[in-house]
């Protein structure tokens, strides 16, 4: 595969030559000025410089002596750089710092092969602001993953690190007035100073809108732990007031602080980068226009403050209809925080597929494009990679060529085995969202054709099972390779579950294509591989069950969206044609979901329902829900059970006032149940021990529309 440098660079000119680099050269450059971050790369790079050589490296910045006579070569964009690699020279001209310290970058990928080509790059980045939000919930990022994301976002050109991941107490309420305690303010200083060795402006965020008082009190508490993020060495401050409810919800509030903070505290510094803030309404589907949130940001808040957005919904693509609305109303370019590969609503899911759907022509309305990543810091460097990619230059990005250098990035010597595994693990599943990925693509068409030809038919298609057959064969290899690969342990240690979960699927599929191939010509072969079937379907029900058992989404999903639903299609239909055949009366479910979920309130419509073993539970949300006077959610049973508990979580103390329970056995009549509370917070049970069930209702009976959370829902069967 040709080489490509990453981002791909504006102009890249190369003169089908090569050098092999002397071991002597001779340097110029203004070391102390600003080309001081770009040299000390260098050195990193390459052998000592001798004074007395023929080749001569020369490093600068616009303005230095060294570079005078490429000025004109020197693109006029922030972060643009010129580099050349002549016979017998090798220029790097920064039209700032960070310019010329990417062209070093741009040279160090070079350097990594056999022989230098003789090129000329001409480069600069789309986007001012590109890199990475940790905003998710769930686990935080470790200290040694972020370190190991500051030395990835130097590489890859990627200039920002937002620090706000939502459950941090420190970030977030309650303690977000507190200062850190001695460990973590270490380690966030550590990280400061790695995010600049890097050239990553790294941001602090505070997520304070929950609990914050509009009072001279919390401004001060605010300031008070902004100054003690600055003597840490943070110069980048954000403030975050996503999905929160209440009175921190108030724009013009929300504005005077942040104007407040910009003048005594940004201005004041004079050494700290704009202020950036997520607004409450930070998408489209949740801003109401005519309440004027959104327009009393964009007129209230001083013209440097930059204000973030995710798009036309919390999870969506970017495109310019989405710009043509927001810039407007912002009076200035929106800052996109991108919610993918994020994942902390499809928890049981890897999202490792390309990166695509966001516009190719909307360079010059974005201020900035960040990522908001899985709680698995490595696995969401596939993604990252080709975010990295799009913002630098959206002109030239190819989706799936990036997708293939990123996984070649993260391991060159098993990136056969590991397109694999990603090319089946990049759907999210049914979720609250209705934000779905392409999964399996290469092999869909073989799917496809294999199952409706048998289906319909009753024939296999031959060159389709081949197709499918070899890919479950390299299923099973890619997965006990890489399970065992040392070629980078902490992204192995992240998706071994998955991994687990990958292969049984793989082998699944070996075991129902048999099942196809001898469901009638050979009895005794079908009904062994129909046992190894059912076998292999629990065993992945176990991993299902065992691993990653968060109380949010859990378990291990695999090939969920396209593989394993054609194994289970295939399973039924060879079966089907097995007791046709034989007169015999297997049971021909592959799996079965007794419970569905179904509401009129628009945040709760998509939500899945979850099963393990007796309990049934439907997946939460992270937002604030909007739910409307009369609106109602329902639970039904595929037929009359017997329940034994039955719990809810709505994240208010008085859920009761708002939302009645009820539950019917025919579903005629409905029986309202009383709600209890179990931890004096805001968790209920409802007395429903023993009682049959077909339908389990939840209604808004107050007459208005209600902010709460939807942070659990769940009943146990007898
Ligand atoms: C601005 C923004 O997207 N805020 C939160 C984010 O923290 C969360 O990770 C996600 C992704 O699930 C969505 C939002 N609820």
């Amino acid at each position: 595969q040709e080489f490509h440098l990453q981002p791909t660079p504006q102009v890249y000119e190369t003169l089908q030559d090569s050098i092999v680099l002397p071991d002597a050269y001779r340097f110029s450059a203004d070391v102390e000025g600003a080309a001081s971050d770009a040299v000390r790369l260098l050195g990193t790079l390459l052998p000592d410089h001798q004074e007395k050589a023929d080749f001569r490296i020369t490093v600068g910045v616009k303005g230095d002596k060294a570079v005078r006579k490429y000025t004109r070569l020197i693109p006029s964009k922030a972060e643009g750089y010129y580099l050349k690699v002549g016979k017998n020279e090798i220029v790097i001209a920064g039209a700032d710092a960070r310019g010329a310290y990417y062209g070093v970058q741009t040279l160090a990928q070079l350097l990594t092969l056999p022989k230098l080509p003789l090129v000329e790059v001409t480069d600069y980045p789309d986007i001012p602001y590109r890199g990475v939000v940790e905003g998710f919930y769930g686990t935080p990022w470790s200290h040694e993953a972020r370190l190991c994301q500051l030395e990835f976002y130097g590489r890859n050109k990627m200039n920002v690190y937002l620090y706000g991941p939502k459950d941090d107490p420190y970030h977030s309420t309650p303690n977000w007035r507190k200062p850190y305690p001695e460990r973590e303010a270490a380690q966030l200083k550590e990280l400061v100073d790695k995010a600049k060795e890097n050239n990553v402006i790294f941001y602090w965020a505070i997520h304070p809108g929950q609990d914050i008082k509009w009072n001279d009190e919390d401004r001060q508490n605010l300031l008070n732990k902004f100054e003690k993020m600055y003597q840490l060495g943070v110069r980048g401050f954000a403030v975050f007031f996503d999905d929160i409810s209440g009175e921190g919800t108030k724009a013009d509030k929300q504005a005077d602080l942040l104007n407040y903070l910009d003048d005594h505290f940004v201005k004041v510094k004079g050494d700290v980068e704009p202020l950036i803030m997520c607004p409450t309404e930070y998408n489209k589907a949740w801003s109401n226009v005519k309440g004027g949130y959104l327009t009393t940001l964009g007129e209230k808040l001083n013209k440097g403050i930059q204000i973030m957005w995710t798009g036309n919904s919390v999870i969506a693509t970017i495109d310019r209809e989405t710009m043509d609305f927001i810039n407007p109303l912002l009076k200035r370019k929106a800052y996109i925080w991108w919610n993918f590969p994020v994942s902390d609503y499809v928890r049981d899911h890897l999202l490792m597929g390309p990166v695509y759907g966001n516009a190719l022509d909307i360079k010059d309305e974005m201020e900035g494009f960040v990522s908001n990543p899985m709680e698995h810091a490595e696995a969401s460097k596939i993604a990252l990679y080709s975010v990295a990619d799009y913002a630098w230059n959206l002109s030239d990005y190819d989706s799936d060529l990036s997708w293939k250098r990123a996984i070649k990035d993260l391991m060159p010597q098993h990136a056969a085995y590991l397109e694999t595994f990603a090319a089946h693990n990049s759907d999210l599943g049914a979720n609250g969202h209705r934000f779905r990925r392409e999964e399996s693509v290469a092999l869909q068409p073989a799917l496809e054709a294999l199952l409706s030809t048998y289906e319909k038919q009753h024939i296999i298609d031959e060159d389709a099972w081949r197709q499918v057959n070899e890919e479950c064969c390299k299923i099973v290899t890619a997965s006990d390779i890489l399970s065992v690969s040392q070629e980078n342990q902490p992204f192995i240690a992240e998706i071994t579950p998955w991994l687990m979960q990958f292969k049984l699927v793989g082998q699944y599929g070996e075991a129902v294509l048999q099942m196809m191939r001898w469901a009638v010509t050979d009895k005794t072969g079908f009904e062994t591989a129909y046992e190894h079937a059912k076998s292999l379907q629990l065993l992945m029900y176990k991993v299902d069950t065992s691993y990653n058992q968060n109380p949010y989404q859990p378990g291990i999903k695999s090939g969920s969206k396209v593989l394993l639903p054609t194994f289970y299609a295939l399973f039924e239909a060879s079966v089907g044609l097995y007791n046709q055949a034989y007169q015999a009366a297997l049971d021909t479910r592959a799996v079965y979901m007794p419970y569905t979920w179904n509401s009129d309130v628009p945040q709760l419509a998509a939500l899945p329902v979850l099963r393990k073993g007796k309990m049934g539970n439907v997946s939460p949300s992270n937002e604030v829900i909007r739910w409307q006077a009369g609106g109602e959610a329902l639970l039904m049973m595929d037929q009359m059970r017997t329940l034994k508990s039955l719990t809810v979580d709505l994240g208010i103390a008085d859920a009761p006032k708002f939302i009645r329970l009820e539950i019917t056995a025919d579903g005629q009549r409905w029986e309202a149940i009383p709600l209890q509370p179990v931890n004096g917070k805001t968790r209920f049970k409802a007395e429903v021990e023993g009682r049959n069930v077909q339908k389990i209702r939840l209604t808004n009976i107050t007459g208005q529309e209600q902010k709460v959370y939807f942070k659990q829902f769940g009943f146990e069967e007898k």
